[in-house]
């Protein structure tokens, strides 16, 4: 399970027990702190808006934007009993619109929020919000609602006004935006889908005092680090790889401590590779590098150090405890069959090229090789940087010496 996966699930059961305690609890112990806790979505939600104005985050900024628009409409319009027509109407049309709207929102693509390219996005959220408040309108609606839906769609339980059939709705939505952010692994996915359980929630509690205000802070809470997580990601990750980058690098140095080795590491022949085949499938062989060399034992931690070199960190080793260790790594570059595709088709799922691979594929398979220097940090090269050199001249060492080995300091 990857960390952005952890804090998701963390984040999904942060938002259960909100539900079922936080409410009776803030009105049983603090009835006087209820009314400023109305506020509380705003300024979460505000604060989160800003954060992602500031890292561009525009897809999130929206599903922001769409739960304030849902809590507005519960303080404004949703303050009395369900019974009312009218009232029961808007309960089921923020039920069913609200989830769909934020599947729409994480579907279309990442625009700065406040700008003239998200005029789509911003049509969407008024064409969505418009539809909304215009068949609240409809009177045949609302009798229909009452007299025909409510009665035959199940109410969960007199203690919650939602029924069955809009959570089967809203749950297949959960499980579309659930099976998109498997897919794309993008924050927007992740935004809606946190938007879409809350939602879920705030309808199966809706009789509960505070649950609306309750739930929706914590929302703007979850998409806040959202934002956050994101915002570290695209500080500390390389793009093309996934792996940390040259700044993760630097960061781990700072914190390794006295004792460690580090190696350097060359992609053989990049540019001639590159030439031949062209930049695509140049991106390709250091995504497939990035991935093998992660699997990397003994402690080693992986960083893309820029273009085609990496580096593996070993923390409170000496070279002899980690030498092995590269070499099978290094080996394992080497066998591993590259084919080069004339299509670019290459699935992204290793079973699946190893299904394509085994049916020809259609393509050349070609060796691809790495060599290495490694290094360790000693009194005679005691920061960061001398080490970083002294491995990058095994490198050389190792280039000179034919490529595809492993040179000690
Ligand atoms: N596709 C792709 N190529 C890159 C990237 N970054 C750097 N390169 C290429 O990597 C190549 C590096 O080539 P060189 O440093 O000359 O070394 P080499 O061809 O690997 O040869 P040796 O290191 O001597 O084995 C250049 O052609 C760069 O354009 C990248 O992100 N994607």
């Amino acid at each position: 399970m990857s960390s952005s996966d952890r804090i998701l699930l963390i984040l999904l059961l942060l938002l259960i027990p909100t539900a079922l305690w936080a409410p009776g609890y803030l009105v049983m112990h603090y009835p006087e702190l209820t009314d400023p806790l109305l506020y509380l979505p705003w300024l979460t939600l505000g604060a989160t808006l800003l954060l992602s104005q500031i890292y561009h985050q525009g897809r999130l900024g929206f599903m922001v934007i769409l739960t304030m628009l849902i809590y507005g409409l519960i303080q404004s319009q949703l303050q009395a009993p369900l019974h009312l027509e009218g009232k029961r109407l808007l309960f089921w049309l923020m039920g069913l619109m609200g989830p769909l709207l934020a599947l729409l929102l994480a579907l279309l693509p990442e625009r700065v929020p406040f700008s003239r390219q998200s005029l789509g996005h911003w049509l969407l959220l008024a064409a969505g919000s418009g539809l909304l408040l215009a068949l609240s309108q409809v009177p045949v609606l609302a009798q229909w609602t009452t007299g025909f839906l409510t009665p035959r769609a199940f109410l969960l339980t007199e203690h919650s006004p939602a029924p069955l059939l809009m959570l089967a709705w809203q749950t297949l939505i959960a499980v579309g935006l659930w099976a998109l952010y498997l897919r794309k692994r993008e924050s927007a996915s992740m935004a809606a889908l946190l938007v879409v359980v809350g939602l879920i929630l705030v309808c199966l509690g809706f009789a509960r005092p505070m649950i609306s205000a309750t739930l929706l802070a914590v929302v703007g809470v979850a998409l806040f680090v959202v934002v956050l997580q994101q915002g570290h990601q695209m500080a500390f990750l390389d793009e093309l790889t996934g792996i940390p980058g040259r700044r993760a690098l630097n960061m781990a140095l700072k914190r390794v401590g006295r004792r460690y080795s580090l190696a350097m590491m060359d992609i053989d022949h990049f540019k001639k590779f590159n030439d031949t085949y062209g930049h695509d499938v140049g991106d390709e062989v250091l995504k497939l590098v990035a991935s093998r060399l992660t699997r990397v034992k003994g402690g080693g931690q992986v960083f893309r150090y820029g273009g085609e070199e990496f580096t593996v960190l070993f923390p409170g080793k000496a070279p002899k405890a980690c030498a092995a260790h590269l070499e099978a790594i290094r080996e394992d570059i080497a066998d591993y069959p590259f084919v080069v595709r004339k299509s670019k088709s290459r699935p992204d799922d290793e079973k699946a090229g190893r299904q394509q691979r085994g049916q020809g594929g259609g393509g050349k398979t070609v060796q691809i090789t790495i060599s290495m220097g490694l290094a360790e940090r000693t009194g005679e090269q005691p920061d960061a940087e001398a080490v970083i050199k002294a491995a990058d001249q095994a490198l050389y060492k190792a280039k000179k010496a034919g490529r595809n080995c492993l040179k000690l300091a």
